[in-house]
């Protein structure tokens, strides 16, 4: 098996470990590019036109980190090769008439992702390169310090817009990032951010004016984080996340019922239809 240090520089990593529920090597590794750097490694998103988390890029994703971990890789930085975009968050055609197996992976998934990179032993830094909301906000917050690319993109949870309601990890992950008080008035609102003000609140930790300086940022950002003893960072961060990282372990059972439950109300299933239709209704 190939190792992430052993791999040429650049090159592209390809997916190796093999699993019933997962997709096949080349169409997992076709939505997720690694790359080796000195020390850790670039994961891109690259599910064109706008990185909509569906569940085969839930489960590359969560491919990735299983096989980056493996390789005793100690840092990534997440980013994005669709222009613009950094995540358009969660594949709203995921939950809009779902069959119930689908979509019970489809949410099962998910929390595996979340528990694998809120909860990871590798210093992560999220080059968020667009847009980032909902979904995509989860993944940037998962990581330990995001550095944000200046400009017209937005960033929060807004999932209130679309008439539905963000789960109880979703809001510890934003009470740890952003605190109590924020969270409760950005996630009734649905309050999307422009980078100046995820600055502000802490939303984002770094704001960049271009992708070459966002580069340099990043890996400076994430060499800082390495340069610490790992253990006593990861238990560090630990102490911070252990809790919500708990509370969903013990609990996915009864979140994915609450969400298939909830997904599938006529009022959701109405609110998201509307939500796509004005999404194709733009172009
Ligand atoms: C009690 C509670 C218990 C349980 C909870 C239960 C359930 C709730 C939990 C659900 C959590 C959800 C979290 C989410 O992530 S929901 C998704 C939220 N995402 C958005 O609102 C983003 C929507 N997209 C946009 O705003 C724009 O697309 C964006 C700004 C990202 C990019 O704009 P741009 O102009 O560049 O592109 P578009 O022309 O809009 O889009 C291009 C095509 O992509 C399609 N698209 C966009 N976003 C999504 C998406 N999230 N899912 C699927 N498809 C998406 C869009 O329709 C265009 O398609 P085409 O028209 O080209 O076919």
């Amino acid at each position: 098996m190939m190792s992430v240090t052993s791999i040429a520089r650049n090159k592209v990593l390809p997916f190796l470990r093999k699993s019933t529920k997962m997709q096949s090597t080349a169409s997992l590794s076709s939505l997720v590019k690694l790359e080796e750097k000195q020390g850790y490694a670039v994961v891109s998103m690259q599910k064109t036109p706008v990185n909509s988390l569906s569940l085969e890029m839930i489960q590359a994703l969560s491919q990735s980190l299983i096989e980056l971990e493996k390789n005793k890789c100690k840092g990534i930085i997440l980013t994005s090769a669709c222009p613009g975009i950094f995540s358009a968050g969660l594949d709203i055609r995921e939950m809009y008439q779902p069959t119930d197996d689908r979509l019970n992976q489809f949410w099962s998934s998910l929390q595996t992702l979340w528990l694998q990179l809120y909860g990871s032993k590798m210093a992560t830094v999220a080059l968020i390169n667009g847009h980032a909301p909902a979904g995509g906000c989860l993944l940037a917050m998962c990581c330990d310090s995001r550095i944000m690319l200046n400009g017209k993109s937005k960033i929060g949870l807004n999932e209130t817009k679309l008439g539905i309601v963000a789960p109880s990890w979703f809001k510890d992950t934003f009470v740890n990032t952003i605190g109590v008080r924020q969270s409760e008035r950005a996630l009734q609102l649905g309050s999307l951010f422009s980078p100046e003000e995820a600055l502000k609140i802490g939303l984002v930790d770094k704001l960049v004016p271009d992708m070459e300086t966002a580069t340099a940022v990043a890996e400076a950002e994430l060499k800082e984080f390495l340069q610490i003893p790992g253990m006593a960072r990861y238990l560090s961060k630990m102490k911070i996340r252990e809790a919500a990282i708990k509370d969903l372990s013990e609990t996915r059972e009864a979140d994915l019922n609450q969400f298939v439950n909830f997904a599938k109300t006529d009022a959701v299933q109405k609110g998201l239809g509307l939500y796509l239709q004005s999404l194709a209704k733009k172009n």
